[in-house]
C-alpha cells in the first residue's frame, strides 16, 4: 500500500486537490476531519482540551466554539502548542484507524490530507509528498475571503504553520496554485499521469511489504 501525503499552507488548496484525488477514485483520509471528531463533545480529545482551556470555549451545547479557540490558540504560541499536544495522539490514532479501514477494505493507493505534515513529522510515513503552493498574497487573500477573517487574523494563521516556502522544498511534488482553477486542473492531470511511475518502488508506513 501506498501513502501519499498531500500537505501544504492553510487556504493553499490541499482540500481542493483532495477533491480531485476523489473524483480520480483515489481515497484520503483528511487529517482537519480527523481533528474535527477527536474535539466532539465527550470525546477523549475534548475532555483533555476543556481541562486545560476551561468551559469559557464551549457553546450552549457543550460542543467546542471553534472560531472562538481558533482565536486563542492562533494568537498565542505557547497555547496553540498546548492545543497540539494535547490533541496530537488522537489525531495520529484517528488517522490511522481511517488508513486501516482503506487498507482492509483494499484500497492500494491512500492520500493523507494534512496541513501540520511536515510539523508532526508524519513526512516518514508518506511518499511521494505532494505539497499544494501558493505565495503568501495569493494564501492570505484566499484565506480571508474563504474565511471572512482580518488581515491581522490571517497573517497570524500563516504564521502558526511552517512557511510554504521550506515545505516546497521537501516536496517530491510541487502543485503551484496561484492560478486559475482551470490550471490547476491542469496540474493535476499531470501530477496523476507521473505519480503512478513514480510511487512504483517507493515503500511507505508500516505496510511497505504490498505494492500497489
Ligand atoms: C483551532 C481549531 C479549533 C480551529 O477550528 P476551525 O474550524 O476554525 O479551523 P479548521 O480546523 O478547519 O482548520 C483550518 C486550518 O487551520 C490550520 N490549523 C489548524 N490547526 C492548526 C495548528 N494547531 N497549527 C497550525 N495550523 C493549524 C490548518 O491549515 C487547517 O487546515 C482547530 O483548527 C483545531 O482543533 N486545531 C488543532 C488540531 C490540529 O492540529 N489540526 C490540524 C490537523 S493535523
Ligand atoms: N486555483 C484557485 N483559484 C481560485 N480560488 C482557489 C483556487 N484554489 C483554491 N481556491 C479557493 O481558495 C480557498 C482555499 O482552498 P482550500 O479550502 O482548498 O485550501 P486548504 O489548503 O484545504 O485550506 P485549509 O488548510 O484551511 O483546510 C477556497 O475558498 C478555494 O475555493
Amino acid at each position: 500500500m501506498r501513502i501519499v501525503g498531500l500537505t501544504g499552507g492553510i487556504a493553499s488548496g490541499k482540500s481542493t486537490v483532495s477533491n480531485l484525488f476523489k473524483a480520480s477514485g483515489i481515497p484520503v483520509v483528511d487529517a482537519d476531519v480527523v481533528a474535527r471528531d477527536v474535539l466532539k463533545k465527550g470525546s477523549g480529545g475534548w475532555k483533555k482540551v476543556v481541562a486545560a482551556f476551561g468551559e469559557d470555549i464551549l457553546l450552549p451545547s457543550g460542543e467546542v466554539d471553534r472560531p472562538k479557540l481558533g482565536q486563542i490558540v492562533f494568537s498565542s504560541d505557547s497555547k496553540r502548542q498546548l492545543l497540539n499536544k494535547l490533541m496530537a495522539p488522537y489525531i495520529s490514532t484517528g488517522i490511522i484507524w481511517e488508513i486501516l479501514k482503506l487498507w482492509a477494505s483494499g484500497a492500494k493507493v491512500i492520500v493523507v490530507d494534512i496541513p501540520l505534515l511536515f510539523e508532526v513529522k508524519m513526512d516518514k510515513w508518506t511518499k511521494p509528498i505532494v505539497v499544494v503552493w501558493v505565495s503568501q498574497e495569493t494564501q492570505l487573500n484566499r484565506l480571508m475571503e474563504r474565511d471572512g477573517l482580518s488581515e491581522e487574523d490571517a497573517r497570524n494563521r500563516v504564521m502558526a504553520q511552517m512557511p510554504l516556502d521550506s515545505k516546497r522544498s521537501k516536496a517530491d511534488v510541487v502543485i503551484d496554485n496561484n492560478g486559475s482553477l482551470d490550471d490547476l486542473h491542469q496540474q493535476f492531470d499531470k501530477v496523476l499521469t507521473e505519480i503512478p511511475i513514480n510511487w512504483i518502488g517507493f515503500c511507505s508506513f508500516f505496510f511497505c511489504s504490498t505494492s500497489a
